[in-house]
């Protein structure tokens, strides 16, 4: 038997917006140091490599150093902080259900491939009552490895037992695309994420507006047709 096609996509920006309590902890962190809280926007520069990188980057804009142990005691209390309350402000965005029971449909399953820490990750996807849609779900600490080393994205293709060559990857970031690259795979943008750089100049196969768009995207790049294609 065949392996299915697959459908792997990130989760902050991508699939939800989780900027809103993303930015909340880090300025709970950056308060507790005496620095400024920095305001939502600034999301699109500073999510994106996960928890460390964004309380790095969040010393960086606020003009000031940070030791490495430091960041580690910071990140261990994020951790806790983010968790509590994950999804205050957070939503999936809209068409991402519909999307998936399409892609479904037509013998896709589908996975998460995330700079988030898997704990987080899993937090998330279960308070939407969305962890069971996803064939695999692997954050950024559940491999030796991570995104943009292209092996996140093959080993979750891997354990969700797909098949890589009619394997497509949805992210909103230099990071996803980076990572589709060097691993062979196809890559969607979506253009409402966290992302300094409008994602067309990323050069994605496909950039889409709306979930709506993805499955025909989707179908596009796997070079599959509709499950009832023939009928119509
Ligand atoms: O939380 C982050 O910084 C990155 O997460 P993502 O890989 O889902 O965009
Ligand atoms: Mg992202």
């Amino acid at each position: 038997m065949s392996l299915p096609p697959i459908v792997v996509f990130d989760l902050d920006g991508t699939l939800a917006e989780t900027a809103p309590d993303i930015m909340r902890t880090l300025n709970v962190i950056l308060e507790q140091e005496g620095l400024a809280a920095l305001p939502v926007e600034r999301a699109r520069e500073l999510v994106g490599a996960g928890a460390r990188a964004l309380i790095e980057r969040g010393f960086k804009v606020s003009g000031r150093p940070l030791d490495p142990e430091t960041l580690e005691q910071l990140f261990e209390g994020f951790l806790g902080i983010y968790a509590d309350g994950i999804a205050g402000n957070s939503f999936i965005h809209e068409g991402v259900v519909a999307a998936l029971d399409e892609l479904a449909a037509d013998g896709f399953v589908f996975a998460v491939c995330t700079n988030k820490p898997i704990l987080h990750t899993r937090l998330f996807l279960d308070h939407f009552g969305l962890s069971e849609r996803f064939a695999a779900i692997a954050g950024r600490d559940s491999f030796p490895f991570f995104k943009p080393d292209p092996r996140h994205l093959t080993q979750t293709i891997a354990q969700a037992g797909a098949d890589p060559a009619r394997a497509v990857m949805v992210g909103d970031s230099r990071t996803d695309v980076d990572t589709a690259r060097a691993a062979g795979i196809p890559v969607i943008c979506v253009p409402f994420g966290y992302t300094d750089v409008p994602v067309e100049a990323l050069a994605p196969d496909l950039v889409i507006q709306h979930f709506s768009e993805l499955p025909p995207a989707v179908r596009q790049l796997t070079d599959r047709k509709p499950a009832f294609a023939t009928h119509s």
